[in-house]
């Protein structure tokens, strides 16, 4: 950007010469002393500062082009990895939308300034002032009267400052508002769809783009007049240029060539300026666009060390850990180990906080009393990478990406071959279907999976966790996909998944855990009861009722069925 600058400068020397050529050309013209090659000299040196300034501008140009872009790059890339370092909660009181604004579109916005503002800026200031330094030389009544106009155009340009931080502001956040209203939109146009609703009734939707249109018609107002009014006003310079020119010509304090040059000068002054002015809007606009991303970029981290370290062993343990998502505690002096190599089923009412506890395993939040540990490691000493190579987590909603089968079972382990993609979609009784698909594993998955049943996004999800093959599994057992084929194949998979590792599984199937290892009843964020299925009937009523509940609600669809 400095060298971008320079050469920006250079391009501004070389800028000046024409303007200097012109006005030797008239004076030598007008004292009748010139030669053919004289004139043809002082053309040449004009030629040659007007070339010098376009080459040297046009390098400026593309070195602030390259470095904007390398900018842009590396804004980008530390959001992205400030996203995987922040705590989910404020992800997910982010919409997603917000974060598409910022990444794609607020970081953009940056692109311009960056690679026009800087150089050009920088020449359309040096040149009116180099121009003037030269107009004042030849004549200072005439320099002060071409210059007049400024005032009153900065004036105008001032009155259109006031409070327009706030007033730009608010026609930023009613795009951004706009923006992420859109992707909710085409997020939810299932049910938007299914209710029968259209873009014009989703109110929300109707708020954000009227609130859009009204800030930008409001800040048009109320700028738009003082605009129109100084670039009118500011070139109008040879006003009282021509009239003082004529004047002091007649009697005698100038010559032709003076005045001749003074009109030249008095005429190419404004411009640069007038455009520099221009650049207020983008300076307005940098400022909030870099607040904006500053304010991603300043979120705390969860803090966790860089280095790996030994942890003897992969039990998970629960020391007295409350967590509350906002005010609301959600987990109250939570205490268990899980089973090494064994199954610990984590059972309880909607809402008793089951999945929260396998979020806190896997780190997606900090527990806010109490320790986790991994083997004998606080999860507060251990790298987050640590965590996530040393567990998976099968949630309900497996999200896979839009691309090929192939490569969403291949985050599971970046570095495996076909061979094995294929073996751990094998294992996950996936082969089958995929085998049916137009392309097989190259056949795409579409926005999140939607060209695939729930049932075979689970199945594919399982795969990737069976590529991954980390020692602990953290499944949150599907309440959907019910149908006695689909659950089967489920099983099976996870059967394959869970081979040999430590699993805890948040089951809403009690059938499905009844020879779990061991069973925790959670019951409104705290432990109701711990130990197998048979102990538990008899010592904790909760279990019991829950146990009762699930039987008859079974015999009810076998009896339907
Ligand atoms: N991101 C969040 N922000 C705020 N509150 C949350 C968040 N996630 C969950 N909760 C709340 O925390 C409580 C426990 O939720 P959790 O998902 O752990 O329950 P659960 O036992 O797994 O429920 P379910 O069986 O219905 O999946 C609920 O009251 C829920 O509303």
């Amino acid at each position: 950007m400095i060298a971008s600058v320079l050469l920006a400068i250079a391009g501004v020397g070389f800028g000046i010469i024409p303007y200097l050529a012109v006005s030797k050309l008239i004076t030598r013209i007008f004292e009748k002393n010139y030669t053919w090659s004289n004139i043809l000299y002082i053309a040449l040196i004009a030629l040659i500062g007007y070339f010098g300034k376009v080459v040297f501008s046009t390098l400026s140009t593309i070195l602030s082009h390259r470095s904007a872009f390398i900018i842009l790059k590396s804004i980008r890339q530390e959001i992205t990895e400030k996203l995987s370092k922040v705590p989910m909660g404020y992800i997910e009181d982010t919409s997603s939308g917000k974060f598409k604004t910022v990444i794609v579109d607020t970081v953009e916005k940056i692109e311009l300034p960056l690679a026009h503002m800087i150089p050009e800026l920088t020449s359309n200031l040096l040149i009116p002032i180099c121009l003037t330094i030269y107009f004042f030389m030849l004549d200072w009544r005439l320099a002060l009267i071409a210059l007049a106009t400024i005032p009153i155009g900065l004036i105008c340009y001032m009155g259109m400052m006031i409070d327009y931080e706030t007033r730009y502001g608010r026609v930023l956040k009613a795009g951004k508002n706009m923006d992420a209203t859109i992707v909710e939109y085409i997020n939810g146009i299932e049910v938007i769809k299914m209710f029968n609703q259209s873009a014009r009734s989703y109110k929300k939707y109707i708020d954000s783009v009227e609130e859009n249109s009204k800030s930008k018609i409001e800040w048009f107002k109320k700028t738009n007049g003082f605009y129109i009014i100084a670039i009118s006003i500011m070139p109008t310079s040879l006003v009282g240029v021509l009239p003082l020119g004529t004047y002091l010509y007649m009697n005698g304090s100038i010559s032709i060539p003076v005045l001749i040059t003074c009109i030249i000068l008095s005429m190419s002054l404004i411009k640069p300026l007038i455009q520099a002015l221009e650049y207020t809007d983008s300076l307005a606009m940098v400022d909030s666009t870099v607040k904006e991303i500053a304010d991603i970029l300043q979120v705390e981290e969860m803090k966790r060390p860089q280095y790996r370290k030994d942890t003897k062993n992969n039990t998970i343990t629960f020391d007295n850990v409350s967590f509350a998502y906002d005010e609301v505690q959600v987990l109250k002096n939570i205490s268990f180990s899980t089973i090494p190599s064994g199954i610990t089923a984590i059972v309880g009412p909607s809402g008793s906080g089951k999945s929260t506890i396998a979020k806190l395993i896997a780190s997606f939040w900090e527990a806010n009393q109490g320790s986790i540990k991994l083997g004998d490691v606080d999860v507060k000493e251990l790298p987050l990478a640590q965590i996530m190579d040393t567990t998976s987590y099968v949630s309900q909603d497996n999200f896979l990406f839009n691309l090929s089968i192939r490569e969403n079972i291949r985050l599971g382990n970046k570095k495996a071959t076909d061979k094995e993609v294929e073996i751990a979609a094998k294992k996950a009784s996936a082969h089958e279907f995929i085998m049916t698909l137009p392309k097989g594993y190259d056949t795409n998955v579409g926005d999140a999976g939607g060209k695939l049943s729930g049932g075979e996004r689970q199945r594919i999800a399982i795969a990737r966790a069976i590529l991954k093959d980390a020692p602990i599994v953290l499944l949150d057992e599907a309440t959907a996909f019910t149908d006695p084929e689909n659950e089967n194949r489920i099983q099976n998979s996870i059967n394959q998944l869970i081979k040999d590792k430590t699993l805890i599984v948040i089951a809403h199937r009690l059938s499905t855990i009844i020879n779990a290892d061991q069973i925790i009843v959670m019951n409104n964020g705290q432990v109701e009861g711990i130990g197998d299925h048979i102990s538990l009937l008899k010592s904790c009523k909760l279990y019991k009722d829950l146990w009762e509940a699930h039987i008859s609600y079974k015999d009810s669809i076998e009896e339907a069925s």
